[in-house]
């Protein structure tokens, strides 16, 4: 008798799940509005599903050594989103979307067209080399917090808690805007 040849053995696939995401953008060069949602339309046709994007807010840009009056000023704003890219491949999709916006790299926080940063990934909390989940620099930028809270009252930063707090605490400090 032959016998029944058994059912091939696949490795199991497991299903990606989309991952809430926030994401951060800034332009203070060139059309800043236009950039920010050629960003955002770019990254839809990339793996990314926006749910909501937040009020675009104006402040004056922040260099390393503090706020710069004589530098253009920004606008920023918070995206909601909702990807099955894992983090790595998120950030290089930000990059590359950052660079069809004609984004130039030169000095530390210099001027650019667009900036994408990865706020939070889920509730993932990561240090690699050229990835740091949540963004480090987020939970000391009003224009980071306030357009996410305007988004999500209720939100919360992995690691540092909730964002009306860290948003709070920022308020009492005076000058802190990087
Ligand atoms: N969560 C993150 N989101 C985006 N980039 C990150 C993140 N964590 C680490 N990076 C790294 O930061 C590097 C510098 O990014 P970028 O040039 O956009 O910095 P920046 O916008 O000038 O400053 P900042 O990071 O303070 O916003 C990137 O090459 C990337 O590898
Ligand atoms: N106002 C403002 N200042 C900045 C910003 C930004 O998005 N807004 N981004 C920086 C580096 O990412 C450095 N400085």
């Amino acid at each position: 008798m032959t016998p029944i040849p058994k059912p091939p053995i696949h490795p199991p696939v497991r299903p990606l799940r989309p991952v809430d995401t926030v994401l951060a953008f800034g332009s203070n060069l060139g059309d800043r509005e236009a950039n920010i949602r050629a960003g955002i339309a770019a990254l839809e046709g990339h793996g990314v599903t926006v749910i909501a994007v937040s009020t675009l807010i104006e402040s004056v840009a922040v260099k390393p050594d503090g706020e710069d009056e004589s530098a253009p000023r920004y606008l920023n704003g918070v995206a909601l989103v909702q990807t099955a890219l894992p983090p790595r491949a998120l950030l290089y999709t930000v990059q590359a979307v950052e660079s069809e916006l004609g984004r130039v790299r030169a000095e530390r926080w210099g001027d650019r067209t667009l900036d994408i940063d990865i706020v939070a990934y889920g509730d993932l909390e990561l240090a690699t080399e050229d990835l740091v989940l949540p963004h480090p620099r987020a939970a000391e930028r009003f224009f980071v917090l306030a357009p996410w809270l305007e988004l999500d009252p209720r939100a919360v930063l992995p690691g540092a808690g909730p964002v009306a707090r860290l948003f709070e605490a920022l308020q009492n400090q005076s000058g802190a805007t990087r």
